[in-house]
């Protein structure tokens, strides 16, 4: 269940413990969407997941809640069933009580064949429930970062999670049908307000001036997304800065410069159609926005879109072009996991060689004044597909 052994890994890096399911408060009675079908196949199932939701105190994340400053911030953003999953009458086995908290939902069965719902608690500094906007994941994920650049610092947001969860939709914006409205994604919401910080007399004084980076690494190799996709090498200079060398930094005068750079880059970034998403990003995408002074970097703003992971019971169906991607999106992952663990344990060693990705983003890391967050993208049909294996004989007796 890779799904899972990769949000226990989050935890530890967050030094966070699970809790047991029992210790949760149940009281406020909460309404969900999904009405109770009698054809469903695994209805008994399903009727307790209602059940239990019902009993539930749910404390929904609102946009005037405090946002607080973290160094590492990790949240996580469950996507609403789609309408492929609905037709399937998949079971929604997540939800999100607020509180930071997830709660996945596990059939289980005891010795005697009682049956039963084995309630899984995942915490995280935030998180956002299927009707949670952009904005508001935003306000809680990026938007704190912003000020960073401005005070001199390096500041990462990554969206991860695996192909199919909204990672896109989340940093490039909403999708209507293949369409996506990028003026409503974190990288353009980043762009207003470093726009609006601009203005503000207390910056307006300091001459500094915005540029905007778009790459991708597809198969261990850059390119720049603002320049016809041209393949960039990645060079480390004596004082091991790394230096992708030949990429187009673009001056920005307006948010809207920066929109039209993400519909730019986002129409050529590298996808293919996988398992879980018929317009997957094969690609990591990597927006940058940079505040220079008289052409001295003074901060850095990292916006990843990272290329979406797949376990391996969704690859089967693949072919070796995506086979061969997907082995290379989980080696850079498993390089990041790692380079954000040793960040975490205050390590001396940080492997960033382990990987393009880590190596470019070797800047935003390191320091004293550098930010991040990770913001992981769920759904509940991949806690579904990955609960399915145990499943199975519950629902055959159901
Ligand atoms: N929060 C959400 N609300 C509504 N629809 C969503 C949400 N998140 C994702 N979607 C929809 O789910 C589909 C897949 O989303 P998206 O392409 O962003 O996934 P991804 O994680 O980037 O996948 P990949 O890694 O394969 O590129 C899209 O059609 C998108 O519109």
């Amino acid at each position: 269940m890779t799904a899972r052994v990769s949000l226990q890994v989050t935890m530890v890096e967050r030094g966070r413990t699970m809790i047991p399911s029992t210790t949760l408060l149940l009281k406020l009675p909460v309404c969900y969407s999904n009405s109770i079908n009698t054809n469903r196949p695994n209805k008994q199932f399903f009727q307790m997941i209602e059940d239990f939701r019902e009993t539930l105190e749910v404390l929904p994340l609102s946009p005037s809640d405090t946002v607080e400053a973290h160094r590492i911030c990790v949240c996580v953003r469950k996507r609403p069933l789609n309408h492929k999953e609905v037709s399937k009458k998949e079971i929604d086995v997540v939800t999100i009580p607020g509180n930071g908290r997830l709660l996945v939902h596990e059939p289980k069965q005891k010795v005697d064949l009682t049956k039963y719902l084995d309630n899984q608690v995942f915490h995280f500094d935030y998180s956002f429930d299927e009707s949670s906007t952009n904005d508001l994941v935003y306000r809680f994920t990026a938007k704190p970062l912003v000020q960073t650049i401005f005070d001199g610092g390096m500041a990462t947001c990554f969206a991860y999670g695996q192909t199919g969860s909204g990672k896109t939709h989340t940093m490039g914006g909403d999708f209507s049908g293949k369409s996506q409205n990028s003026a409503k994604g974190i990288y353009a919401l980043a762009a207003q307000d470093v726009f609006t910080l601009l203005k503000q007399r207390r910056y307006s004084s300091q001459d500094l001036c915005p540029y905007v980076t778009f790459f991708e690494i597809y198969n261990g190799k850059v390119f720049d997304l603002l320049n016809k996709k041209a393949k960039l090498r990645v060079l480390e200079d004596e004082k091991q800065q790394v230096q992708v060398v030949g990429l187009q930094e673009m001056y920005v005068s307006c948010a809207e410069d920066v929109i039209k750079m993400i519909e730019m880059g986002s129409a050529c970034r590298t996808s293919g159609q996988t398992s879980a998403n018929a317009n997957s990003s094969r690609s990591h995408a990597i927006l940058q926005v940079i505040l220079r002074r008289r052409n001295q970097l003074h901060g850095k703003f990292s916006l990843v879109d990272l290329a979406g992971n797949e376990r391996g019971t969704d690859v089967s169906s693949n072919d070796r072009q995506t086979l061969v991607e997907t082995a290379e999106i989980n080696r850079s992952l498993l390089a990041l996991k790692e380079c954000i663990r040793s960040l975490g344990m205050d390590s001396h060693h940080i492997p960033f060689r382990m990987s393009k990705l880590t190596q470019v983003l070797r800047d935003s890391f390191i320091g004293e004044n550098s930010r991040t967050c990770m913001v992981r993208l769920d759904s509940s049909s991949l806690w579904a597909l990955a609960l399915d294996a145990q499943s199975e004989k519950w629902l055959i007796t159901s």
